[in-house]
């Protein structure tokens, strides 16, 4: 590879089989925008969408959008989109409510199916809001967590064994951005007869998923990073088939009753992935979603994760020629095959030093500690938008 430069941006982004998506997403002229593992950018089509709901659905069929419209089993169907990203067949995913909301209901699900286990294992570092549930579950079952960092995760299983009811991870570390290997924990876990919830906020949309064949239980994710769903978009909750007639989740609301019109006092929930919804889902913002799912239709997976892959190996080997010396170092791994679709460098001037891109127009974030963190999303950006970003590095150090 030669020494990384404008010219050979502009080379691959010619080569670039995807670069004609980037049409499909709104981007502010002139801004350089990596900050897609937060908030993905918004899609050409979600505009239209959304006013169409509000003015044609809601506007003139009022409550008989429910039905009229098919507004009722729009968490199935979007469900089963965001599915079909996650490797799983249909009828096994669910879009309602955050990530959060998810994870408490499934963690809750998943520990109940595991009765005389007391323990729940969460992965070390992993995102906060995981950790708060975790621990508030643990209350409420009278479970103790433990934190274990991913890489003793399998030996952990094997060395705790019959003792851990759950492991909740993620796929991709919000920090690093380094990959796990989620058929080999979830198999660890498995040989001890432990369940797994994953969380696959960074992961989906941005890699190819295999629940189904990796014998995932349970997953959870958001739809605001890769998906480009909106701020505050809903969040999906996966689960096995085989596990949807023993779920009994905490959150039992009318929405994942049997029959929700019946209005009877007592809660039976619907057969299938319908149980895991809850009360009234948040649908234009749904609807935003399922516009931003669109672009999905006519991409490979395989294809979005070759060029992450690419752009990352470009960042990395751009970095490397053109920051020695600046006081950057790496913390993603530099294999393509074990990191996600993200590239982080630790920096003692982080903050001044993301403050000073943003007023060149440069979106990335920061993350303590320390963490400049640099989202790679293959359908809007481009190998130049990447070197734009080395040489910014390069001129605030
Ligand atoms: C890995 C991970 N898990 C969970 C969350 C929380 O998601 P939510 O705010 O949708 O509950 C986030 C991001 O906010 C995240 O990055
Ligand atoms: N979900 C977010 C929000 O509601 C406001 C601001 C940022 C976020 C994020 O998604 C943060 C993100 N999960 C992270 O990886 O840090």
């Amino acid at each position: 590879m030669p020494t990384p430069s404008r010219e050979t941006a502009e080379r691959l982004d010619r080569a670039d089989p995807l670069i004609a998506l980037r049409e499909r997403f709104s981007l502010p002229e002139g801004m350089v925008y990596l900050d897609g593992n937060s908030l993905g950018a918004l899609s050409v089509g979600v505009p239209a969408a959304v006013q169409t709901a509000i003015v044609e659905n809601w506007g003139r069929h009022l409550i008989n959008v429910w039905t009229e419209d098919g507004w009722w089993d729009v968490p199935l169907r979007v469900g089963d989109r965001v599915g079909r990203l996650l490797g799983a067949q249909a009828g096994q995913t669910v879009v309602g409510d955050s990530t959060s909301v998810h994870l408490f209901n499934v963690l809750t699900a998943a520990a109940r199916l595991r009765p005389d286990r007391r323990l729940l294992l969460v992965e070390e570092g992993g995102f906060p809001t995981n950790h708060y549930l975790a621990a508030s579950v643990a209350r409420i079952l009278g479970l103790e967590v433990r934190r274990v960092p991913m890489p003793d995760m399998a030996s952990t299983l094997r060395r705790l064994g019959e003792r851990v009811a759950v492991v909740t991870a993620g796929a991709v570390d919000f920090r690093t951005g380094e990959l796990w290997d989620v058929c080999a924990v979830t198999d660890a876990a498995h040989d001890v007869g432990t369940l797994v919830v994953w969380d696959l906020c960074h992961a989906v949309g941005a890699l190819p998923l295999t629940l189904d064949a990796d014998g995932v239980d349970f997953a959870v994710g958001c739809s605001y990073k890769f998906l480009s769903g909106g701020p505050g978009a809903p969040g999906f909750v996966y689960a096995a088939r085989r596990h949807h007639g023993d779920i009994d989740q905490p959150l039992s609301g009318w929405h994942g009753h049997a029959e929700p019109f019946a209005m009877v006092p007592d809660y039976e929930p619907t057969p299938g992935i319908g149980r895991l919804r809850v009360g009234s889902p948040n649908i234009l913002s749904m609807l935003a979603l399922d516009a931003a799912l669109d672009v999905f239709d006519d991409v490979e997976m395989t294809a979005v994760r070759e060029k992450n892959v690419a752009l990352g190996d470009f960042f990395i080997e751009a970095v490397d020629a053109h920051l020695a010396g600046c006081g950057f170092e790496l913390v993603t791994p530099r294999r393509g095959d074990r990191r996600g679709s993200q590239v982080t460098l630790r920096h003692p001037e982080a903050e001044g030093i993301m403050r000073a891109l943003n007023k060149q127009g440069i979106m990335g974030d920061v993350r303590p500690p320390g963490l400049l963190r640099f989202g790679f999303n293959s359908l809007y950006i481009s190998y130049t938008d990447i070197f734009t970003v080395v040489e910014a590095l390069r001129s605030c150090t």
